[in-house]
């Protein structure tokens, strides 16, 4: 579903990002991605969302070459993604309700189909009570299920999450994997960027791990090769 081909990234003559990078991810995997800072998972994340292109080699995403898309048809190959952030990217400005409904107007949802969406996937992060709040009500753990619950609203089949519990404490960082565990489940790919030891302990994924722009372990590729 996800095929790296030898992908290289280089931002500047100098700064080679991402070198040869070959990877596989199949649809309902459950990815963390780890390194030091600066090792190249941002660039792996944002290469897939194509806002940014790889500088050669081929990137295929459900069945589109990532390094071909043309530039009009970007918009329509991110509905496919749902994307959160550390640092949430709720509109401060609306509701809990509005943030996630937006989702939905924007990709022209009919309008009696919206409200049971939205409040079906704010009942699903467990943030259905305070539907009626303004972020500034809300602690981080409840910001991050609310950018969740817009994230999934018009359902993705890839979730990327770049540092997504990087501004929470430990029980609410759990709670958020909890709640990605749960979308997992239900088939959707989730590929994770983190610096958090403790959490990849907790829940025990497919590990892709790079140092300075090079997968230098992917914990199922060693699980492969010692069964066969
Ligand atoms: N827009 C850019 N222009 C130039 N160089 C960049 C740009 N974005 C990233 N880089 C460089 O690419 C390399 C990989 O950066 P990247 O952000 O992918 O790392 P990262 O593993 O996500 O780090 P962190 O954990 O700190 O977020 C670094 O050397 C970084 O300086």
């Amino acid at each position: 579903m996800i095929k790296f081909t030898n992908v290289e990234k280089i931002y500047s003559d100098r700064n080679k990002s991402l070198h040869d990078i070959n990877l596989g991810i199949s649809q309902g995997e459950f990815i963390f991605l780890v390194g030091h800072s600066g090792a190249g998972k941002s660039t792996i994340l944002k290469i897939l969302t194509r806002e940014e292109k790889v500088s050669s080699g081929r990137i295929s995403v459900l069945g589109q070459d990532l390094s071909k898309i043309k530039h009009r048809k970007i918009h329509s190959y991110r509905r496919n993604l749902g994307i959160i952030f550390q640092d949430f990217r709720i509109l401060r400005e609306k509701t809990v309700y509005e943030n996630v409904e937006i989702a939905m107007r924007a990709v022209g949802a009919k309008s009696k189909d919206i409200k049971p969406r939205v409040m079906e996937v704010l009942s699903k992060v467990k943030i259905a009570d305070k539907y009626n709040k303004y972020p500034d009500e809300l602690s981080g753990g409840e910001l991050q299920r609310v950018a969740i619950a817009r994230a999934i609203v018009n359902r993705p089949s890839i979730i990327i999450a770049d540092e997504c519990t990087g501004n929470l404490d430990r029980e609410n960082s759990i709670g958020i994997l909890n709640i990605l565990n749960d979308i997992n489940k239900e088939g959707v790919t989730v590929i994770m960027a983190t610096h958090d030891n403790e959490l990849i302990n907790l829940f025990p994924k497919r590990v892709i791990q790079l140092e300075n722009g090079k997968i230098i372990k992917d914990t199922k590729r060693e699980m492969y090769e010692v069964i066969v």
